[in-house]
């Protein structure tokens, strides 16, 4: 629409993006006349497939002997030419280093370049897409084609459907003017001052901001949010007037924001540093020591393939992990506070190869992003740039506890759960007692019978909010590791910790990688 209001407009193509190059090129060849190509240019991006994509781009324009320019991506916080390291080897290996390293934040983005006014147009010949694809030329049979194979062979045939009376707690719709209108009403209703207090909710449409699609996808720039803050905090937008913090500065919520957005900006930084070592089993740390389990994998037994079927599926009797694994594959969503449960619950707790969760998120997430996503697994299996590395474990009862205390997200996406009312058999499914399943119809339900893990946790035990990185208001206070053991080597020591057999009292140190 935006490059429709500029005079110009978009064609899709399906392919190897140097196969349809070629193609497009061949064929404006064969209209010489009309048209002439003078150029191709793309955006420089990290990832080793990207790097193939540019590296196919760059040859086939070299061979048609027409101009290639790579543009430096500008949609991150800080610009690439502000960074004060001379080269990725360079860059710290904890976020913390980097994050001083450019503060004060609100100072450190560059401008928002002006859109412009208009574009060229488009040349009325365009060569047409190759076979055997059709490109549909409306909206809606694009999105159908797209979904065709999907409901032909779902992903997961035997999924409990969609449950009633849900919503998605992040229902995108795609493009810069949604997205700009999201950064909006995240501003006027006050969700971005209070976005420290509420970002590690579950349920709902505000809690954080819901901006990761748009940013994923380019439709809106980090730097674009900065400056709607800034026009915000300096009184500078009449639309804010009369919201709280309006004209008064950076607050703790808008402050949090630009701190998440750097977080963003650093996992692409990462990416750059380690290269293929984003989607290797050792990760940035190139720790090659754990006995990883993989479905099919040698040495595996068929409970391995069934245990992750169940995690996939969201019947692994943990209530926090089965509502968040439903609820990404219904909607393409799931928050942060449950991702890390999630990523947690598979490589700590049933030990298996963090990379098929990472593949299975890839899949499912609608605001997928490479360096995202995998230095997100990465971190929280143990082997990316958490200091902390393997001690970090969450235990997904009592983060229910901490951040669903009434089992209000559980039982919105597992519907048998709903009978429940004591939030200690909502978390812990297993607990119910025998005489009581038969009456709430949890009779033979593999998530009471069979629990994954019972993860211990004593519902109603004090202690203090926690876990991971984002432990709610304490990012370096209890981490929230409760006694739930995982597997994969680990053992409970007893203080609060678990510790990897046979390095128990060894210190933990960031190897540096
Ligand atoms: C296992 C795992 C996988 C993840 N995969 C992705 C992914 O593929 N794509 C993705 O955008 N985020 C990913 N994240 C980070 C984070 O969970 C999402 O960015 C966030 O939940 C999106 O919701 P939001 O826009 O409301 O976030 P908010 O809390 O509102 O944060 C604002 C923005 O900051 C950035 N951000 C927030 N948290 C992080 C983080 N931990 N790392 C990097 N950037 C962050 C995002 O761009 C986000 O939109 C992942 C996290 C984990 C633990």
């Amino acid at each position: 629409m935006d490059l429709e209001n500029q005079g110009s407009n978009l064609v899709l193509r399906v392919g190897m993006v140097g196969d349809v190059l070629e193609d497009m090129l061949v064929g404006f060849r064969s209209k010489e006349k009309d048209v002439q190509v003078v150029g191709v240019w793309m955006t420089d991006e990290e990832g080793v497939e990207e790097k193939g994509e540019e590296k196919a781009v760059r040859q086939v324009a070299e061979k048609h002997g027409i101009g290639f320019r790579l543009w430096t991506d500008e949609k991150y916080f800080i610009d690439d030419r502000d960074i004060p390291f001379d080269s990725p080897r360079k860059y710290p290996d904890v976020f913390t280093s980097y994050r001083k390293s450019v503060e004060p934040l609100r100072d450190a983005p560059r401008r928002v370049l002006p859109t412009p006014k208009s574009l060229p147009t488009l040349p009325n010949f365009i060569p047409p897409q190759k076979e055997p694809f059709l490109i549909p030329g409306k909206y809606d049979g694009l999105q159908s084609a797209l979904l065709k194979p999907l409901e032909a062979r779902p992903l997961l045939p035997k999924i409990a459907p969609f449950p009633k009376g849900v919503k998605s707690a992040s229902p995108f719709e795609g493009g810069s003017k949604a997205g700009q209108k999201r950064i909006q009403h995240l501003i006027a209703s006050g969700a971005m001052t209070n976005y420290k207090d509420t970002r590690n909710g579950l349920l709902g449409l505000d809690f954080s901001t819901k901006l990761s699609a748009w940013l994923a996808l380019g439709c809106i720039t980090a730097r674009q949010v900065h400056f709607q803050l800034i026009d915000f905090e300096e009184g500078h937008n009449e639309e804010y007037r009369g919201t709280p913090g309006y004209g008064k500065g950076e607050n703790k919520g808008t402050a949090a924001v630009r701190f998440e957005l750097l977080w963003r900006d650093y996992m692409r930084l990462c990416t750059r540093k380690f290269g293929p070592r984003l989607f290797r089993v050792g990760g940035f740390r190139d720790d090659n020591s754990y006995p990883w389990k993989t479905p099919d994998g040698k040495g595996s037994g068929p409970e391995v393939k069934e245990a992750f079927e169940r995690f996939l599926n969201g019947t692994t009797g943990t209530g926090l992990i089965d509502a968040s694994q439903r609820e990404l594959y219904h909607t393409g969503y799931t928050s942060n506070r449950a991702r890390q449960n999630v990523a947690s619950y598979l490589a700590k707790h049933l030990g298996i190869n963090w990379k098929l969760g990472a593949e299975w998120y890839e899949s499912l997430l609608t605001d997928y992003d490479l360096s995202n996503n995998w230095g997100n697994w990465q971190y929280v299996a143990g082997v990316g740039n958490d200091p902390r590395g393997e001690a970090r474990v969450f235990n997904p009862v009592k983060q229910a506890v901490d951040y669903d205390p009434r089992g209000e997200y559980i039982k919105a996406w597992v519907e048998e759960l709903r009978p429940l009312t004591e939030p200690q058999e909502i978390f812990q499914v297993w607990k119910v007692e025998p005489e009581r399943r038969k009456k709430l119809d949890l009779e033979s339900n593999i998530m009471v019978d069979k629990p994954l893990k019972r993860i211990d946790f004593r519902v109603g035990s004090k202690g203090g909010r926690g876990g991971g990185r984002y432990g709610g208001s304490s990012r370096n206070g209890n981490r929230g590791r409760g006694r739930g053991g995982p597997q994969n080597g680990y053992h409970y020591n007893g203080n609060g910790r678990y510790e990897k057999k046979g390095q128990e009292d060894k210190p933990r140190v960031n190897n540096g990688h």
